[in-house]
């Protein structure tokens, strides 16, 4: 039988930081990872993708974690942009929604969907041409994945812009669309997310059940597929501030409050 995760509403989990001490408990006896997301996690959400720059603090937060625990980046963004922009050695990094793998040293290498990659080329070729007019889009091509960014749109242009991302959808059998914060995107339509990333990672690892719990911490839609995979044998952390139907089980309200988590997080390769 199908597992179906179940979902709450975000307001009513407990924050992860006042229940520091409960999953202190549950890490006893067992091996730590922690998975971090990247925008909305690691920085806050920003007008243009590339303002949002790591601070020093959360740099030095999450080097220091990494050397108590294995850590991995799980971002929406393409792999090297990801690993630049967080700069920290010997730690796993995973981009374009975990199609895109590279473990420290370059073991445990992924690319997941590298047949698409013509399809992806022609819609980007598309996007670029047909959104040149509409003001306020913006396009950032991963290696598997586009996203089209219309945070700097009229809001009044969003419908027309979704129109377009769709048409050139259909001309393109072999992706399709999904969402986020503010956001279409485009990636290769195979079963394939960051849950199941986060279940390759742990296995490549070699982290069985009963050794290994995971921590997930990340804000966006695509986080969720993270979430539902941890319902089962981890902890999943949403950061949001609002209201939202969600598969985690507990909350932190910003980045800030993830800095304060990852600090105070005793964690080790075995707890
Ligand atoms: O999985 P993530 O690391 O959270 O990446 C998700 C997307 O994040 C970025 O876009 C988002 O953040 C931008 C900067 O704050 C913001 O301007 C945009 O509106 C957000 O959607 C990134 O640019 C995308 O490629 C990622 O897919």
């Amino acid at each position: 039988m199908e597992f179906s995760p179940h979902k709450t509403m975000s307001h009513t989990l407990p924050s992860a930081l006042e229940c520091l001490a409960t999953i202190q408990h549950m890490l006893q006896n067992k091996r730590g990872m922690v998975f971090l997301d990247y925008d909305g996690t690691l920085t806050p959400i920003v007008e243009r993708p590339e303002w949002a720059q790591l601070s020093q603090k959360m740099r030095d937060a999450v080097n220091q974690l990494s050397q108590r625990c294995d850590v991995a980046i799980v971002s929406g963004r393409d792999l090297q942009d990801i690993r630049n922009l967080v700069g920290i050695e010997g730690i796993l990094y995973a981009g374009s929604h975990g199609f895109d793998i590279s473990g420290p040293g370059g073991h445990l290498e992924l690319e997941q969907g590298i047949d698409y990659l013509p399809a992806l080329d022609r819609a980007e070729t598309a996007l670029t041409k047909q959104l040149a007019e509409v003001a306020g889009t913006q396009i950032e091509r991963k290696r598997f994945a586009i996203a089209v960014h219309f945070r700097r749109a009229d809001p009044a242009d969003v419908s027309q812009i979704e129109t377009i991302v769709d048409t050139i959808l259909e001309k393109n059998p072999g992706l399709r669309k999904t969402g986020g914060k503010m956001i279409f995107e485009l990636r290769p339509d195979i079963d394939w997310d960051k849950g199941k990333a986060l279940r390759w990672i742990l296995a490549r690892l070699g982290m069985h059940d009963d050794e290994v719990l995971p921590i997930y911490i990340g804000d966006d839609l695509t986080d969720e597929d993270a979430f539902c995979e941890l319902q089962k044998r981890g902890i999943a952390i949403l950061v949001s501030d609002e209201q939202r139907l969600t598969a985690a089980n507990y909350v932190l309200n910003d980045p800030l409050e993830v800095e304060q988590f990852l600090k105070r997080l005793k964690v080790n390769q075995n707890s």
